[in-house]
């Protein structure tokens, strides 16, 4: 369904970023990986789709790399038609405790980042009348926990970002649209279940139940493949007409 459509995932060394990649390569996308860390393994297992693979190391904090890595899309891709934004990071404390550093760099991952990407892959999808635009906010894009407020603060404004520029591209064929995952066990929950079993001196199975149990009622984590199959939707031309919406896929987090 998406051959001759390049993706460009950012944050896909690992998580839900390569679920995403792996899903969008398996319906034929080409895709550009972004991400920290061992790139191999994950461009390896996108490659086994058939598909053709690169990778970029942009730093998503500096807007110089980021448009490098556009640059390179465009040079070796013929530029990006599908642009999942979704590299994040997460950090947990009080706001009177936060790290100045941290929320600049929450800030500028999770949601800066999303207006550089977007404001240099639009042209491009413009010049062809269509494209897509997943940005991976969060449940913490529609509702509040305590001790997360630079994360919270970037997810809202993510969904924000995702309705203006849906706004902007409603009579074309780019469509914008936000995806709201509950939890899914990636490096950044484990990190929180982690610290969760040594605060509380308990077993790390038993901090896992906790953690669902106090906001997913389905009590079971999101998976990588199923938020890859909602974006492979959202490209679909079933989805022209859906624009700007945040859809959350949670397990019923924000149902209660
Ligand atoms: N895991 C979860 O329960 C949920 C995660 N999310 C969001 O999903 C997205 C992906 O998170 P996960 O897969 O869980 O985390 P993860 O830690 O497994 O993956 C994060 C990815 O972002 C990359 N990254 C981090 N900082 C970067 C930077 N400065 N420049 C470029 N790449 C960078 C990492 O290398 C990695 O590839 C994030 O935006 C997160 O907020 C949203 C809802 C739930
Ligand atoms: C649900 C999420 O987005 C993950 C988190 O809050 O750490």
């Amino acid at each position: 369904m998406l051959k001759g459509k390049t993706a460009l995932v950012t944050g896909s060394t690992s998580g839900i970023g390569l679920g995403i990649a792996l899903t969008l390569a398996k319906q034929g996308a080409n895709v550009v990986l972004n991400g920290f860390g061992a790139f191999e393994a994950a461009r390896d297992e996108v490659a086994a789709a058939g598909v053709k693979v690169g990778y970029h190391g942009a730093d998503m904090s500096k807007p110089g790399e980021i448009a490098e890595m556009i640059e390179y899309a465009k040079k070796d891709f013929d530029g990006v038609d599908i642009l999942v934004n979704n590299a994040g990071i997460q950090h947990v404390a009080n706001v009177e405790d936060f790290p100045v550093e941290k929320w600049d760099a929450i800030i500028a991952i999770n949601l800066t980042s999303a207006f550089h990407t977007t404001r240099l892959a639009l042209p491009g999808m413009k010049a062809r009348n269509w494209g897509r635009v997943i940005n991976v906010a969060s449940a913490h894009g529609l509702v509040a926990s305590a001790q997360k407020s630079a994360y919270v603060a970037s997810k809202h404004g993510i969904v924000g970002f995702t309705k203006a520029v849906a706004l902007e591209t409603a009579t074309t064929g780019i469509t914008v649209n936000a995806i709201c995952p509950g939890w899914v066990l990636t490096p950044l929950v484990q990190k929180q279940i982690d610290d969760r079993a040594a605060r509380e001196s308990i077993p790390v199975e038993q901090a896992n139940r906790e953690l669902l149990q106090e906001k997913q009622p389905s009590l079971q984590f999101v998976t990588p493949q199923q938020l890859g199959e909602l974006a492979v939707f959202l490209s679909s031309p079933a989805a022209d007409q859906i624009r700007g919406v945040a859809w959350n896929v949670d397990g019923g987090w924000v149902a209660q």
